[in-house]
């Protein structure tokens, strides 16, 4: 996969892709991540790439110009495909659904704004606009690294056979079940037995159990979008019956 940022500081990508699992997909070559300065598709001599709003108010907004400049250049450097995503708190809500979709594409395109926002006609050259979360962050750097982790993790081949994501939080549609490892027993409390059974089929259902009672618990609204089995259903009916504890 190819993914181009459109961004106002490039450097600010240098720390957290040098590091971890993306520095790893870059040297198996699955992954090359390219920055391009949205300055650079200025022409004149201060490099504007924002303008008061039109209608009065607040804050600057970014100027149409650069960025769609930018993107049509930036889509010219290959020939696969691109998906070009805004980042924006006018989004959709990414997830790990929105994540999957995006690691089977062959090259995204991702454009990191700041101020109070982009010129609206910037929207007729972007394919996605994606928000991480309801909280306003100042540019959209953050936004593009979140995306890239959730979405290079899930490229076949990037994550050491030591990790998987399978089984996790969001993948299940479910909030993941409690994890233990050594010791057995930590400052008085111990692991629970079920999990030093050895019995495979109840670990499993203990486990299903516990991420239904945490997902329950902590985000019901995710509950609509699972498919709940005759034993979910009689285990959520079971922990809707018990007493507080
Ligand atoms: N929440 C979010 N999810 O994605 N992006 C955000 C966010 O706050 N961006 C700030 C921002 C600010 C200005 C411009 Cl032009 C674009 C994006």
């Amino acid at each position: 996969m190819r993914i181009d940022i459109l961004t106002l500081f490039p450097e600010m990508f240098a720390g957290p892709f040098s590091e971890s699992i993306l520095k790893r997909a870059a040297e198996k070559g699955l992954l090359e991540i390219h920055f391009h300065q949205i300055r650079d598709y200025t022409h004149d001599k201060h490099h504007v790439v924002d303008d008061t709003p039109y209608g009065g108010g607040a804050g600057m907004v970014m100027k149409p110009e650069p960025v769609v400049e930018a993107i049509e250049s930036v889509k010219r450097l290959s020939d696969a495909e691109s998906r070009t995503i805004l980042l924006s708190p006018s989004g959709k809500l990414f997830s790990q659904g929105i994540a999957a979709e995006l690691a089977l594409k062959s090259r995204l395109i991702l454009i990191a704004g700041h101020y109070e926002g982009f010129d609206e006609r910037v929207r007729s050259y972007i394919d996605d606009e994606i928000s991480i979360g309801d909280y306003v962050l100042s540019g959209g750097e953050l936004p593009a690294m979140v995306i890239v982790d959730a979405v290079a993790r899930l490229i076949p081949g990037v994550l050491g056979c030591g990790e998987s994501h399978v089984e996790e939080s969001h993948s299940q549609g479910l909030l993941e079940y409690p994890h233990y490892t050594r010791p057995p027993e930590f400052r008085g409390t111990p692991v629970p037995a079920i999990l030093l059974s050895g019995n495979h089929a109840e670990i499993a259902k203990w486990r299903r159990k516990e991420s239904l009672k945490r997902t329950s618990e902590r985000r019901p609204d995710m509950l609509a979008g699972v498919a709940l089995s005759k034993a979910d259903r009689k285990t959520l009916a079971e922990l809707n019956s018990e007493p507080e504890a």
